[in-house]
C-alpha cells in the first residue's frame, strides 16, 4: 500500500506524511517546489520535483510505486492574494485537480483524500458551519476549492472514485520544530517574521460585525488535522464509505485581537498591534461543527490554543522567518 501525497513538502503535507509513513501507508512524494521547503520531505521517502499539472508524470510515479490512494494537498492556498490572482488560482487548484484525476484514472488508482477549505462557505449566516451549510465562497481561492470537491465528486460518479473531501479551517501550530508554516500572507507565520525580526505584527480590519470588530476564526492544529488524513485514507484503502465532505474544525470561534493577546502572553512580548484596513476577500467569521469528522474519522483537538502559538512560535525561531508580502 503506497500513497501519493501532492504538496508534500509544503507546510500541512509535511505533517501528514510523517503521519502516513507511522501508519505504514508508505508515502511518495509530488512537489512542484513553488513553496515547499526540500527539508521537511524525509530523507528516505521518495520524493518527486514535479507539479500535478504534468499528468504523463505523474501517472509514470503512480505506476513506479503502485499508488493506491493520493491524498492531494498541492494547490495555491491564499484567500485575500487570490482575488488578485484568479487565473493563477483557478489553474493550480482547479487544473492541477483534473489533470491529476485524469492521471489517476489512466493508472488506475482509485482512492482519493483532498485537501478543501472552510472558504467554500464565505461568511455563514450561522453560528457553527455543518457540511449541509450553504457554500457561498467569497474568494476565486474558495471557488477553486469547491470546484475541486465537485470534479472529484464527479469522477465519483462517472468512474468509482473512491473519495472525501476534508474542509480544514485554519491551520497553525507546528508538529516538530524542523516544520513550519513559512507562508507569506497567513496570520501565524506573519506574526512571528515580525516579531522575530523586530517589526510589529499587523491586524487587518476592526471593524468587522464580530465581538471586537477583527476577523474570528477556527483554529486547528496542524498535528490533529494530519491525523485525520490517515484515518481517511485507512478507511478507504479498507473499502469503507465515507461522506463526501467533512469539516475539521474545534468548534470555537478565536478572534485576531485574541490571537495578538495569546501571542502576547506565550512570547512575553507586549507589542501592540498596528490596525490595518481590511484584506480583500476575508470573511467576518467563520467557526466549524466537526462533529462528523468526529464520528467517522477519529477527529479532536488534541492541542490547545496556547500549544498552537507556543508551538508556532518554537518552530518560527528555529527556521528562517518567512518574509512580509
Ligand atoms: N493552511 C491552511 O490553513 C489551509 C486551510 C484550508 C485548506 N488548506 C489547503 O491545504 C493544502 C496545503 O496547504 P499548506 O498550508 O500546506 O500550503 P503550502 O503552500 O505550505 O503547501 C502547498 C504545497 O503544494 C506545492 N504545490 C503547489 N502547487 C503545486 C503543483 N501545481 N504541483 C505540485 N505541487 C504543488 C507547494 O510547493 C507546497 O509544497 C492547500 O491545498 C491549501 O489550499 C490549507
Ligand atoms: O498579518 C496578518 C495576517 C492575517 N490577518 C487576518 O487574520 C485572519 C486569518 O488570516 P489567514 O491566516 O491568512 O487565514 P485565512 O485567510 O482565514 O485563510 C486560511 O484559512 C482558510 C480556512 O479558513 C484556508 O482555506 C486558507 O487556505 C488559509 O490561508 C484574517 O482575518 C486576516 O485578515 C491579520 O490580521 N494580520
Amino acid at each position: 500500500m503506497s500513497w501519493l501525497v501532492t504538496g508534500g513538502a509544503g507546510y500541512i503535507g509535511s505533517h501528514v506524511v510523517r503521519c502516513l509513513d507511522e501508519a505504514g501507508l508508505a508515502p511518495v512524494i509530488v512537489d512542484s517546489m513553488s513553496s515547499g521547503i526540500r527539508s521537511f520531505a524525509p530523507a528516505h521517502v521518495p520524493f518527486y520535483e514535479a507539479s500535478v499539472l504534468d499528468r504523463e508524470e505523474l501517472v509514470r510515479i503512480m505506476d513506479a510505486h503502485s499508488i493506491t490512494g493520493v491524498i492531494h494537498l498541492a494547490g495555491y492556498k491564499y484567500a485575500g492574494e487570490s482575488v488578485k490572482f484568479p487565473l493563477l488560482t483557478f489553474e493550480q487548484n482547479v487544473t492541477g485537480t483534473a489533470r491529476l484525476l485524469e492521471a489517476m484514472q489512466q493508472a488506475g488508482v482509485n482512492n482519493m483524500v483532498f485537501s478543501s477549505s472552510a472558504a467554500v462557505y464565505g461568511t455563514p449566516s450561522v453560528a457553527l458551519v455543518t457540511e449541509q451549510t450553504a457554500t457561498e465562497p467569497e474568494s476565486p481561492y474558495g471557488q477553486s476549492k469547491l470546484i475541486g470537491e465537485w470534479l472529484i465528486r464527479d469522477q465519483g460518479i462517472a468512474a468509482g472514485l473512491k473519495h472525501t473531501s476534508l474542509r480544514y479551517f485554519n491551520v497553525v501550530g507546528s508538529g516538530s520544530e524542523e516544520l513550519y508554516d513559512a507562508s507569506p500572507h497567513n496570520l501565524f507565520p506573519l506574526v512571528f517574521a515580525a516579531l522575530n525580526s523586530g517589526a510589529t505584527p499587523k491586524i487587518f480590519g476592526t471593524d468587522y460585525d464580530t465581538t471586537d470588530g477583527t476577523c474570528v476564526r477556527d483554529y486547528v492544529h496542524v498535528a490533529d488535522l494530519a491525523l485525520a488524513h490517515v484515518e481517511a485514507a485507512k478507511k478507504l484503502e479498507a473499502g469503507q464509505e465515507l461522506e463526501p465532505v467533512y469539516n475539521l474544525g474545534s468548534g470555537d470561534g478565536v478572534s485576531v485581537r485574541e490571537i495578538m493577546d495569546a501571542v502576547a502572553r506565550v512570547t512575553g512580548n507586549q507589542f501592540q498591534p498596528l490596525l490595518e484596513p481590511r484584506r480583500p476577500g476575508d470573511p467576518a467569521r467563520i467557526v466549524a461543527d466537526g462533529q462528523l469528522a468526529a464520528r467517522d474519522l477519529g477527529w479532536a483537538m488534541r492541542h490547545s490554543l496556547g500549544q498552537m502559538v507556543d508551538s508556532a512560535y518554537r518552530a518560527s525561531q528555529a527556521l528562517t522567518p518567512a518574509k512580509e508580502a
